[in-house]
């Protein structure tokens, strides 16, 4: 029988993006469903009851959540081909490490930055020091992976389409401090069709992000 794959999925998510990278690296067909999360579906309060967010997997019906926990299953189960965490325990603690960074501080300080409240000056300083940071970690490498892409690549490339709305919105370059690290994400979307086609135009995220903001009554 063939495997049942979904993906609850809210288009902007970096979280989501995360999880289509990875099936799309291991060659997996799914069905995509677009959550609205302001009118929760029963589906995902039913798969996902705790946190009640997307991204969740739900693999011949049963439910996997949170994306790091998504995309480590996706490698275990379909072990197959392009392998996205190190074999090595060391070295895969390290990679966990660096994608675990990633969740404490990217998407939480980004929020501040698109914002534009009153600590937006704070947060894009904090930003700008996150990414150094992993630009530094990657060094002189191709990819945090080494010469292919693996989870810490694909934790950090969906963030990469909400530049274009941090630097709007907060009125600076990411590019001007962390070049290399902008080098890195068009590595990625041009040698990777997984990534080039789980990625939206970052315009698009934008015209998102002000939709949201006037919702929000920020503008
Ligand atoms: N740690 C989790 C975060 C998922 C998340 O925040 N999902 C958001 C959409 S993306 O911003 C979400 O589902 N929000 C709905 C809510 O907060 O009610 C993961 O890695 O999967």
């Amino acid at each position: 029988m063939e495997d049942e794959v979904v993906l609850l999925d809210f288009w902007p998510s970096s979280f989501a993006m995360r999880v289509k990278i990875a099936l799309g690296e291991k060659g997996i067909k799914y069905k995509c469903k677009q959550e609205d999360l302001f009118n929760k579906s029963p589906l995902l309060l039913e798969m996902n009851p705790i946190h009640k967010k997307i991204p969740v997997l739900i693999h011949n019906g049963k439910p996997i959540s949170e994306s790091l926990i998504i995309l480590q299953y996706i490698d275990q189960v379909w072990n197959h081909k392009s392998p996205l965490l190190p074999s090595d325990p060391y070295q895969r603690s390290q990679a966990l490490f660096w994608a675990d960074y990633i969740d404490k501080k990217i998407y939480g300080i980004g929020r501040r930055v698109w914002m534009g409240k009153e600590d937006q000056e704070e947060a894009k300083e904090e930003l700008m020091q996150c990414l150094k940071t992993l630009e530094r970690e990657l060094g002189d490498k191709l990819y945090f992976g080494g010469q292919n892409i693996g989870v810490v690549d694909v934790a950090l490339v969906p963030f990469t389409t909400w530049f274009y709305s941090y630097e709007t919105c907060g009125n600076f370059s990411i590019e001007a401090g962390c070049p290399k690290l902008v080098a890195w994400a068009k590595r990625c979307k041009e040698n990777y069709r997984s990534v080039s086609e789980a990625l939206p135009h970052p315009i698009q995220i934008y015209e998102y992000v002000m939709e949201l903001k006037k919702r929000l009554g920020l503008v």
